[in-house]
């Protein structure tokens, strides 16, 4: 992992671009419940400006599932890789295709739900994956990680524990970013391209693994910790700006 002090992302030279999004940190501002958040007209536009003037090659790569991306965005609709890849919609219309869960966690959610839920603490359930979003209790994260950890001792093999924004998520193995964006880089319209991709958090080292290997543009929105990501940008007003500039109206690929 590189040092915090990256360089800002730099205006980017007329290319092939293939454009994968982070949502939650990196085009949202976080909110105190995932359901809470904002998504105005002017990024949906955006949005869909870029998509057509990439021919498509736009996706989401976000930890929430594809039907709740969805309903934030509604009635904008992209290409997603939703729960960390688990899910894959690889048309803007088409099917979602979802991985197999090695187990059911809805006892183990139930648990975690007894002991917390009434303590502003969230259980998120996402199918195969389980958020526990601790930003409304901050004193309870060590708790809530703790009871994650036992949970994964209760699973078959084939789970981890990763921390979230504010909470900490139990998950698949083949939930990765990284996995994701290689799938969308082996077909149309996002082969031959080259890859830029835009995250904030610890789940998108990953994702930024798979852009450096293909020797495209990693950017890390508001960096706290160590990174693989080539460049930063400073907030989430500054990634829509970037963004806007570099692909937005201005701009044709
Ligand atoms: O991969 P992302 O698109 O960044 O999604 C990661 C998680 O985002 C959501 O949780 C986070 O954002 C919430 C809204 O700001 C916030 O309340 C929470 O504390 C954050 O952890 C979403 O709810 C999760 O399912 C995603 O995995």
């Amino acid at each position: 992992m590189t040092d915090l002090r990256l360089p800002l992302a730099p205006d980017l030279p007329e290319e092939q671009w293939a454009l994968f999004l982070d949502i939650d940190g990196t085009l949202l501002e976080h909110a105190a419940h995932p359901d809470a958040v904002f998504v105005g007209d002017e990024l949906r536009q955006l949005l869909g400006n870029i998509e057509r003037r990439l021919d498509g090659a736009l996706a989401f790569i976000t930890g929430r599932s594809v039907s709740a991306v969805d309903r934030l965005f509604h009635p904008l609709k992209l290409r997603v890789a939703g729960l960390y890849g688990l899910e894959h919609r690889l048309t803007a219309d088409g099917q979602v295709d979802t991985a197999d869960a090695p187990a059911d966690i809805a006892a183990l959610a139930d648990e975690i739900e007894a002991e917390l839920g009434g303590r502003k603490v969230y259980v998120e359930r996402k199918g195969p994956v389980l958020a526990i979003h601790t930003r409304a209790a901050p004193q309870l994260l060590a708790r809530a990680t703790q009871l994650v950890e036992q949970a994964l001792t209760q699973l078959p093999p084939g789970y981890r524990v990763i921390a979230g924004n504010a909470g900490v998520e139990l998950m698949p193995l083949e939930a990765v970013k990284g996995a994701a964006i290689r799938r969308f880089m082996e077909i149309q319209p996002f082969a031959a391209r080259w890859p830029v991709f835009l995250g904030d958090d610890t789940s998108d080292e990953n994702g930024f693994e798979a852009i450096n290997e293909a020797n495209g543009i990693s950017i890390r929105v508001k960096p706290r910790g160590p990174t693989v990501a080539n460049y930063a940008l400073d907030d989430v007003t500054e990634a829509i700006a970037w963004l806007e500039a570099n692909f937005g109206a201005a701009r044709v690929s």
